[in-house]
């Protein structure tokens, strides 16, 4: 027996619940019920601006026809769905939704102006400008901002917390965690400013967008200005020269910026996963979770490594939607089409994983015992400390060791130096008073320079 009839995406399926909401913008319908608006929208101007012999609607009028966007429904979903089973073309469904609309409304008589002059492409870039726009202000960025905002309460938790770091995955010169959070915090905050700064261009010239069909009906209208403001009445930025189709320059822009933003937080993830790995978090268990199946005492970072796997998925097809989106075959090709179904599908696994981020950061506690430990079995990389204190003191006189590199590096490298031996060498050293004091009184955990203070940072 067949299944009855099943999502085949896992945004439709299991992670529903957290994705939803930019079906409101990304989908189908979404997308339908921008067409109608900017359809309508075009034809309250032409009226308004009495085109073609026409007088503006009543107020009453306008509102009936607005009605149609803010009351998109079901109705008028299946209603579309069986048009085009018909027409066969999307934005043609469009306009015969909306040309019945005028006739019910006794507003026949201006039925032809009903996408006039446009090519399909003039509806559906203004559509898909203001569909992604407002998925990325009202569900992407808000979610982005929530891992950004409890990032930054760590950062801040943490400012003081010192720990040893890891370059290379070795002992090296301590840090706070919060300062290494803070980092992310930082490099976030770059990638949204240049991501809320992205601009939305419109482009509403008819076939080959040249106003050929425009110029035909109506030569004395200033076709390039009617066009620029009915574009820029939309909140959204006149481009004056494409072919068919808006060029899809800004969607690619907008798409390397949010697949950066995926890799940035997928760095985070694979860090946040290694703290925890090495005991620097301890999970909160949840209540009534299972960690493994087999192994009742592990409680697995599930929701970075979902995260991982969806970032990672996001940035592939973000950018394969902006290398296809921007080639398209001399006037036009039917590529953008089929490939713009999907934005909502690379948002969708970016939204997942920034739900998932949220969450795990919110179940992750900072274990400073574990972090103490490490400091304390690593004596060793005060060696850095050392030697570039006698290079200062060589340089000012106070010293005559020929090379304190090579001192420490013999003291150091490749073995585990405890505290009392660091501090008889540092007793040892040919030093000045002062200078050998500092060195006394540094611990791995007294080692973290700046490192509290640069997270002040976060608040330029
Ligand atoms: O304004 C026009 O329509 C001009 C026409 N170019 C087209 N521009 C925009 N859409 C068009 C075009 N052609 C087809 N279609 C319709 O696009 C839909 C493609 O379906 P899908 O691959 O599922 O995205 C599907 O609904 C198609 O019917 C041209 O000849 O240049």
């Amino acid at each position: 027996m067949t299944l009855p009839p099943q999502p085949i995406s896992p945004l439709d399926g299991r992670y529903r619940p957290a994705v939803q909401a930019l079906g409101d913008h990304l989908s189908e319908a979404g997308l339908n019920r921008a067409r109608v608006l900017v359809e309508i929208d075009w034809l309250i101007y032409l009226t308004d601006h009495g085109m073609f012999g026409t007088t503006p609607l009543t107020q009453e009028q306008q509102r009936s026809l607005r009605s149609l966007v803010d009351g998109f429904d079901q109705a008028s979903i299946d209603e579309l769905a069986s048009l085009e089973a018909t027409t066969r073309h999307d934005v043609k469904a469009v306009e015969y939704f909306i040309r019945r609309r005028l006739d019910e409304l006794g507003l026949t008589s201006i039925a032809e102006l009903t996408h006039f002059a446009c090519t399909s492409e003039d509806i559906n870039n203004l559509s898909y400008a203001l569909t992604i726009r407002s998925a990325v202000s009202s569900v992407w960025l808000p979610a982005f901002d929530a891992v950004i905002a409890e990032l930054t309460r760590q950062a801040e938790l943490y400012r003081d917390a010192p720990m040893l770091a890891h370059t290379h995955g070795q002992p090296a010169t301590p840090t706070t965690m919060g300062k290494e959070l803070a980092v992310f915090v930082h490099r976030l905050q770059r990638v949204r400013a240049q991501i809320v700064a992205t601009e939305y261009l419109g482009k509403f010239s008819g076939a080959t967008a040249t106003f050929a069909a425009h110029l035909a009906a109506d030569p004395d209208a200033d076709w390039q200005a009617i066009s620029n403001e009915f574009v820029t009445s939309l909140g959204l930025t006149w481009n004056p020269l494409t072919t068919q189709i808006e060029s899809h320059d800004w969607q690619a822009e907008l798409y390397a910026r949010i697949s950066h933003a995926n890799r940035i937080l997928h760095n985070l993830c694979t860090d946040v996963w290694t703290y925890i790995s090495m005991g620097y978090f301890t999970q909160i268990p949840v209540e009534g979770a299972t960690g493994s199946s087999t192994m009742p005492h592990k409680v697995n970072p599930i929701r970075f490594e979902n995260a991982e796997a969806n970032l990672e998925l996001s940035s592939a097809l973000l950018d394969s939607l902006a290398s296809t989106l921007v080639t398209s075959r001399l006037q036009r090709d039917l590529t953008d089409s089929s490939a713009q179904r999907n934005i909502g599908v690379a948002l969708g696994h970016s939204v997942l994983a920034l739900d998932n981020i949220r969450g795990g950061l919110g179940q992750i506690s900072l274990n400073t015992a574990a972090l103490e430990a490490d400091l304390d079995s690593n004596w060793e990389v005060l060696g850095e400390a050392i030697q570039t204190v006698v290079r200062a003191e060589v340089t000012e006189g106070r010293s005559s060791i020929a090379d304190p590199y090579a001192l420490l590096k013999e003291l150091t490298r490749g073995r585990r130096v405890g505290a009392a031996e660091m501090a008889e060498f540092i007793r040892g050293l040919d030093i000045g008073d002062a200078a050998k004091e500092r060195l006394l009184a540094l611990t791995p955990a007294r080692y973290v320079g700046l490192a509290s203070q640069l997270v002040d940072h976060l608040a330029d």
